[in-house]
């Protein structure tokens, strides 16, 4: 169990940016940060409005118009995206840059056409430069070449930043974007091929330790360093940022410390009980060498993390199990 499960986080005061009785569409409800969003919006008390992708594809701005002037929420979380780990951006860089410039364009115009008031889009840590000094501020945005691995999800996550600051400048729209750092927890993709590090090692080591193997075999040097925050403290962060801050530029989420790959490899093999060799492809790319945030702007708003990460490695693993066990096949389809 996690602390944040263990002990539930205190209610957010009622603001005039995000009333109590707002309802509020979670655009992506299905996927990691999503489904967080709603767990912590419900327990809040609002009325979530979410729809399946077979039933609305947000690519489609017509269809994302028509719906959202029909539903009409008060508040729009853009959760949304075509997601993946370092090879997934690596080899599929059309999906990453058209389907998310495509889903934004869909959900913010429409928002605004629908009139909702607030609005918050989820961008990444990855706009920011590959060589920006740490930990990095929100004002690095821009100043520096990306990371080439994945440069059109970043590229189409800028956009989205811009295209919240036009709403915001033209039409003095209470639009927001928060840049969270890498994520984890209940609800992360665990295909091998598609995931983020954190689920791949979940998966590479319970499965070698089941199988009796003695070596691993990871990707890249191990070298490069990531902060990693769990879900449901993103979550929270959502909620602090939709209920008091309402600014032009974007707020980081991270939780203010990282680590080496190899050292979470480390700890992700203790947590599944693999005791055999860790190995290194150096043929796999390792990925921007750190990118660990400045989180200052939004722990000045009171927000802070509340997962230490071994607690929420070792939830996320029996949240895994137990979804494998009843369900066959944990791959997200
Ligand atoms: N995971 C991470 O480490 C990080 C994530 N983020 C950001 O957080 C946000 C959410 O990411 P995360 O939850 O991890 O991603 P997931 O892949 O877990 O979830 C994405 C969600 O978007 C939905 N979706 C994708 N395309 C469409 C579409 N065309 N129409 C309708 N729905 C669609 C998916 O639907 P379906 O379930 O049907 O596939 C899914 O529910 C993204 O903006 C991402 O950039 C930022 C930093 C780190
Ligand atoms: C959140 C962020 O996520 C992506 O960036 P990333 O942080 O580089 O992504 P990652 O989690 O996939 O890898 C982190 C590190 O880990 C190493 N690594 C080792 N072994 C495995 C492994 O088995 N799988 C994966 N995926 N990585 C591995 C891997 O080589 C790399 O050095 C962006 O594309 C973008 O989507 C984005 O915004």
């Amino acid at each position: 169990m996690t602390d944040s499960q263990a002990v539930p986080p205190p209610p957010t005061p009622s603001s005039p940016y995000l009333p109590r009785q707002a309802r509020i569409f979670v655009a992506g409800h299905r996927g990691l940060v999503g489904s967080a969003v709603v767990r912590r919006l419900t327990a809040e008390g609002h009325e979530v409005i979410t729809r399946d992708r077979a039933a609305l594809d947000l690519r489609d701005a017509a269809g994302t118009a028509a719906f959202l002037a029909d539903v009409r929420p008060d508040a729009v979380v853009l959760a949304a995206a075509k997601v993946g780990g370092i090879l997934a951006n690596s080899t599929q860089p059309v999906p990453f840059l058209e389907d998310n410039l495509r889903i934004q364009l869909s959900v913010i115009a429409g928002a605004h056409a629908a009139g909702v008031a607030r609005l918050l889009f989820l961008g990444s840590s990855c706009i920011y430069p590959k060589h920006a000094p740490q930990p990095i501020r929100e004002d690095a945005l821009l100043t520096g070449p990306l990371e080439p691995t994945n440069e059109p999800y970043a590229l189409a996550k800028i956009a989205g930043i811009c295209q919240v600051q036009s709403y915001r400048r033209q039409y003095g729209a209470a639009y927001i974007s928060a840049m969270p750092t890498n994520l984890y927890g209940p609800g992360d993709n665990f295909d091998l091929e598609t995931s983020h590090v954190l689920p791949a090692l979940v998966r590479r080591f319970h499965e070698a330790r089941e199988a009796g193997r003695d070596e691993v075999t990871l990707w890249g040097s191990g070298t490069p360093r990531r902060e990693f925050l769990h879900v449901d403290d993103l979550a929270d962060a959502c909620l602090t940022l939709l209920a008091g801050y309402d600014g032009d530029a974007p707020v980081n989420v991270g939780c203010g410390e990282d680590l080496t790959i190899r050292e979470l490899a480390e700890t992700v093999a203790d947590v599944t009980g693999f005791t055999g060799r860790i190995a290194w492809d150096t043929g796999k790319p390792d990925g921007t060498p750190r990118k660990l945030l400045d989180v200052s702007k939004l722990t000045g708003l009171g927000w802070r993390p509340r997962v230490p990460l071994r607690d929420g490695i070792a939830a996320t693993y029996a949240w895994w199990l137990a979804r494998r066990e009843g369900e066959g096949p944990a791959d997200r389809p």
